[in-house]
């Protein structure tokens, strides 16, 4: 290793991470444990000042241990922004609007930005890094997004996960990917931005739509014909609104992603998807859910981009109209049985 390369190894990295979810909480762990020190907003007083002096987040992953060392909460955003290399984006694509309105591009001139956010701007039907890129003036090249099958409850208990950072600039998202990379974690880097971005956004719908059928009855043999069906969904949406020939659906940045939220017990999407097939209305779920559904939200925008495209996606279109359109769950299932194969 060279002088240059052994220094660089010592000094840290600077990085943000907006938000105070469960995947904020997971990759704070993460990224501390490493060769990294990090600025943590919060938008709640009352955690920052908790995590402060218990070093834990009493509200998400409250086993995981802060270090204080490696790790400073902020409840004034502007303050958590300087001198950092790379803002990790991590509070749910619906709030980001709302969350980021006090910042100007000043604030992301020179850095890098990380999006951990799998979910749709819902207004504007925008992936989160387009949205970025027009409101704070920030080229692609600077921006990279997390993608992969890991429920944040894996990463805090270091079980083996593994990771897919995509940008533009594949040089950044190497040089992000050895960031996160551990005896637990294994992360690779790939081009495809929006081929995963858009991905993770359908997955959490498809999720969903897992959750509805078994929340209705529906058993594993319907559940795995819905996800493979729901991987030619995911296939016909790319390739109208995004072709690329490169794209291997197959690995685990796209179908591994799909595969785990679509049966994991930690899924937020399948867990909400599930109360909706159990009878609770939208309302009600998301009450007694203390985390977010991405879905929820990403549905709406996946339904209109697919229908400026002119592609039928008949799952996408059932969860819209039973999350929507107040249709009847199990009559949806049952119109959707005959589109299936
Ligand atoms: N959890 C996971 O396993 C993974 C999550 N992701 C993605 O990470 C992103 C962040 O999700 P995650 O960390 O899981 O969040 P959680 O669902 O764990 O927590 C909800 C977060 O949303 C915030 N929030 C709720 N209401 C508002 C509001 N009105 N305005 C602003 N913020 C609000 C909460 O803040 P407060 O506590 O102050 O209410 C909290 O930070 C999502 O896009 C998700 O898809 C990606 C990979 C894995
Ligand atoms: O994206 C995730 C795992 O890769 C988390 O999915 P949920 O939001 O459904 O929990």
């Amino acid at each position: 290793m060279s002088q240059i390369e052994e220094l660089k190894k010592k000094i840290p990295t600077h990085i943000t991470v907006l938000g105070g979810g469960s995947w904020a909480t997971a990759l704070v762990k993460i990224l501390s444990e490493n060769q990294v020190k990090i600025k943590w907003w919060i938008r709640r007083k009352s955690d920052v000042d908790f995590i402060r002096k218990y070093n834990h987040n009493p509200s998400y992953l409250t086993d995981v241990a802060i270090n204080p060392r490696k790790v400073k909460t902020y409840h004034k955003m502007s303050d958590a922004l300087h001198g950092v290399e790379y803002i990790i984006l991590a509070v749910p694509a619906a709030f980001i609007p709302s969350t980021l309105k006090d910042l100007n591009k000043k604030h992301f001139e020179g850095k890098k930005v990380v999006s951990a956010i799998k979910g749709m701007i819902p207004d504007e039907n925008m992936l989160v890094t387009d949205w970025i890129e027009r409101e704070f003036n920030l080229p692609l090249g600077q921006t990279c997004v997390i993608a992969g099958p890991c429920h944040a409850e894996e990463v805090a208990l270091e079980k083996q996960s593994y990771l897919t950072i995509a940008s533009p600039n594949l040089a950044l998202a190497q040089s992000f990917s050895n960031l996160l990379n551990s005896r637990f974690l294994q992360s690779h880097a790939i081009e495809d931005l929006y081929g995963v971005e858009y991905c993770a956004v359908i997955k959490n719908i498809i999720a969903m739509a897992c959750g509805i059928t078994r929340g209705l009855g529906f058993g594993d043999n319907f559940q795995a014909v819905l996800v493979s069906n729901a991987m030619q969904e995911i296939k016909l949406f790319l390739d109208a609104v995004y072709p690329e020939t490169n794209r291997d659906l197959n690995s685990s940045g796209y179908l591994g992603d799909l595969l785990v939220t679509a049966y994991s017990q930690f899924s937020r999407n399948r867990t909400f998807g599930n109360m909706i097939g159990r009878g609770y209305s939208v309302k009600s779920a998301q009450i007694e859910m203390n985390m977010i559904a991405e879905g929820y939200y990403a549905v709406r925008s996946i339904y209109h981009i697919s229908r400026q495209h002119k592609i039928q996606l008949p799952i996408i279109e059932a969860v819209y109209a039973i999350v929507y359109e107040k249709a009847n769950p199990q009559l949806e299932m049952n119109k959707l049985k005959g589109f299936l194969k």
